[in-house]
C-alpha cells in the first residue's frame, strides 16, 4: 500500500495540496484527474521524493519516505515523466536498457538484453530497436519511455500523461499492457490522464483533484457525474454509459450549430 497522510504542498502562495490523505492499493490502476495547473505532476514528483512537501508523511509497504535515503526509496519506482523529448545520441534499445541502470556494467548480461528486446516486442516496437532515439516521432518516443519504465520492474509505476502523444492504437496498447502488468505483478500504478473517457475505462480508482483538495475518489462509475465534472472543469457534459456500464462523457457544445 502507498499511503499519503495529511499532505501540505505549496510553491510560495500557490497551494497544491492541503491536508490531503489517500491510500493506493497494489494490483490496481489509480488515475488522477483534475484541471491544468492543479498540481497533478507535482503530486507525482512528491511521491517520487523530487519535491518536498511542507507537511505530511508518505509511506510505501509501511516504510516511510526518508529524504536521506532517496536512492533506496526510488528503487521501488518506475516513473514516466510528462516531458518526452530525448535529445541524447542513444539507440532505442539503449534507452530502454537505461531503465535498469543499476544493473548495467561494462559487460551487458544476455538476460538484460533479452528483457529489453521483449519489452519492445510486447508493445509492438521491436523494429525500432536500433534506431537513434532522436529520429523517432513524439508518439514513438512516448512508447519507448513506457518500455523503459517497465524495464525497471517497479513496485510503484507512475505515468504522467502517458498517452498524450499516442494514436488510438498505441493508447490501447499502452493502457491494456499497463493494466494487465499491474494486476499480474501487483504493482501500484498511478497515472495522470486528461481524457475522462480513458480514465473511465482504465481506472480501478479515480482521484479527482482541484485547488489542493481531493474532492472525490472511487470507481469511475461512482465518481464521474455531470455535476462533478461541472464542479471540476466548469463544463457541461452528458454522461452516458457504454455496453460495459462504464461512464462515457460527451461535452455539450456552447453554441448551437447552424444548419
Ligand atoms: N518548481 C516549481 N516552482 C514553482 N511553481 C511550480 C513548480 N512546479 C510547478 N509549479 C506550479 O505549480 C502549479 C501546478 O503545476 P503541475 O505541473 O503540478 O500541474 P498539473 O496539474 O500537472 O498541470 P497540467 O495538467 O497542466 O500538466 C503550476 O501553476 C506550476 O506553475
Amino acid at each position: 500500500m502507498l499511503r499519503v497522510s495529511n499532505l501540505d504542498l505549496a510553491f510560495d502562495q500557490l497551494i497544491l495540496a492541503h491536508n490531503m490523505s489517500f491510500e493506493l492499493a497494489p494490483g490496481k490502476t489509480h488515475v488522477i484527474i483534475g484541471p491544468n495547473g492543479t498540481g497533478k505532476s507535482s503530486l507525482l514528483k512528491t511521491l517520487f521524493g523530487e519535491v518536498r512537501p511542507q507537511r505530511g508523511t508518505i509511506s510505501f509497504a509501511e516504510q516511510p519516505l526518508d529524504y536521506k535515503q532517496l536512492n533506496q526509496w526510488r528503487q521501488s519506482f518506475g516513473y514516466m515523466p510528462q516531458d518526452i523529448r530525448l535529445d541524447i545520441g542513444l539507440s532505442v534499445l539503449e534507452v530502454v536498457l537505461l531503465g535498469q541502470l543499476k544493473a548495467l556494467s561494462l559487460k551487458l548480461a544476455d538476460s538484460l538484453l533479452e528483457q529489453a528486446l521483449r519489452a519492445l516486442d510486447q508493445i509492438g516496437l521491436l523494429h525500432l530497436a536500433h534506431r537513434d532515439i532522436r529520429t523517432l516521432s513524439g508518439g514513438q518516443c512516448q512508447m519507448i519511455l513506457f518500455a523503459q519504465a517497465l524495464m525497471r520492474d517497479p513496485k510503484v509505476l507512475m505515468l504522467d500523461e502517458p498517452v498524450s502523444a499516442l494514436d488510438l492504437h498505441f493508447q490501447q496498447v499502452l493502457l491494456e499492457h499497463l493494466q494487465q502488468q499491474t494486476q499480474e505483478n501487483n504493482w501500484v500504478s498511478i497515472m495522470v490522464l486528461h481524457d475522462l473517457n480513458l480514465a473511465a475505462q482504465y481506472a480501478d480508482n479515480l482521484l479527482v483533484i482541484k485547488q489542493g483538495q481531493l474532492i472525490a475518489q472511487g470507481s469511475p462509475k461512482q465518481v464521474l457525474s455531470a455535476d462533478l465534472i461541472h464542479q471540476v472543469y466548469g463544463v457541461e457534459t452528458d454522461v452516458l454509459y457504454d455496453s460495459l456500464g462504464l461512464p462515457f462523457i460527451r461535452t455539450q457544445r456552447q453554441q448551437k450549430q447552424v444548419a
